[in-house]
């Protein structure tokens, strides 16, 4: 049985199809990169990953069961920017989601509780290079920081899906590299299902293990609602083909200039 079941998937807002009859399997442990013309629901589907957006028709099965329809801790996710509490220190924002998780009341954890609580935390820290500036606040770091703290809150939840929506979206290509080198790592360490967004078609295929390509089939200039986004391209990574790389280039441009026309 495949971990992560997407069977017949549509998403429609009123009038609008979003996503149409979208179909994957993906089995655990996968790092999916997802690609695509800009408007063609790869937040929506990462939104009904986590259970924040509900299908309109067709299945979405975690381990052969209907998802969760409020998001929980098996889903972690880390936008662009603004994940972060401004008013907690980064070692505090870290903490957060072990003391919600024991402590769903009070949001405290006191003793040994605390003690061990902080020594993940700690360990957390250290794995994301973030040791130094556990008391700092989180406007004292660069877009960087706070992105590698914003990944280090999701994944000291340990989720069995970390979904990422442009997480490198918003840094200097400089600091994307080190970005990658240290999500790579964590990944291979967790071995947590990772689902990515990005507008950068080469990180997407120097990220992932499968690159899904979403994109519209059909294009009603007079209507351009009436059909949705589906995966046209669902790809085993790891090699560099240029020629595809150019092809699917080609068709995601083509229906960007479509929607802005
Ligand atoms: N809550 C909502 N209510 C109504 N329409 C929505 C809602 N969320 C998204 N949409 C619409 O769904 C379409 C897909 O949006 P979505 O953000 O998923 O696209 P995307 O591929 O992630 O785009 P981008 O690459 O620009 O982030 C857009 O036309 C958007 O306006």
């Amino acid at each position: 049985m495949s971990f992560i079941t997407v069977n017949k998937l549509w998403k429609e807002y009123g009038d609008q199809i979003v996503l149409e009859n979208l179909n994957l399997e993906v089995k655990q442990g996968e790092f999916c990169t997802l690609v695509g013309a800009s408007g063609c629901g790869k937040s929506t589907f990462l939104k009904m990953l986590l259970g924040q957006e509900s299908a309109s028709r067709g299945e979405l099965l975690l381990d052969g069961q209907a998802f969760p329809g409020e998001p929980d801790r098996n889903r972690g996710i880390v936008f662009q920017r603004y994940s972060v509490f401004p008013h907690l220190t980064v070692r505090q924002n870290v903490l957060l989601g072990l003391e919600l998780e024991q402590k769903p009341l009070l949001g405290k954890l006191f003793g040994a509780g605390r003690r061990e609580a902080l020594e993940k935390v700690d360990a957390m820290l250290e794995s994301v290079g973030l040791t130094g500036s556990a008391q700092k606040w989180p406007h004292e770091l660069s877009g960087g920081m706070q992105q590698r703290l914003a990944i280090a809150q999701s994944l000291i939840m340990r989720p069995r899906v970390l979904l990422l929506d442009e997480p490198f979206g918003a840094l200097d290509p400089g600091i994307r590299g080190d970005m990658h080198d240290l999500l790579l790592k964590l990944w291979q360490e967790t071995g947590t299902t990772i689902f990515m967004v990005t507008h950068d078609l080469q990180e997407g295929f120097h990220l992932g293990t499968r690159l899904l390509v979403f994109d519209k089939v059909r294009n009603d200039p007079h209507d351009p609602q009436a059909f949705g986004a589906t995966i046209t391209y669902d790809l085993p990574i790891g090699r560099n083909d240029r020629q595809l790389f150019d092809d699917i280039n080609k068709s995601v441009s083509e229906t960007a200039r479509n929607q802005a026309a």
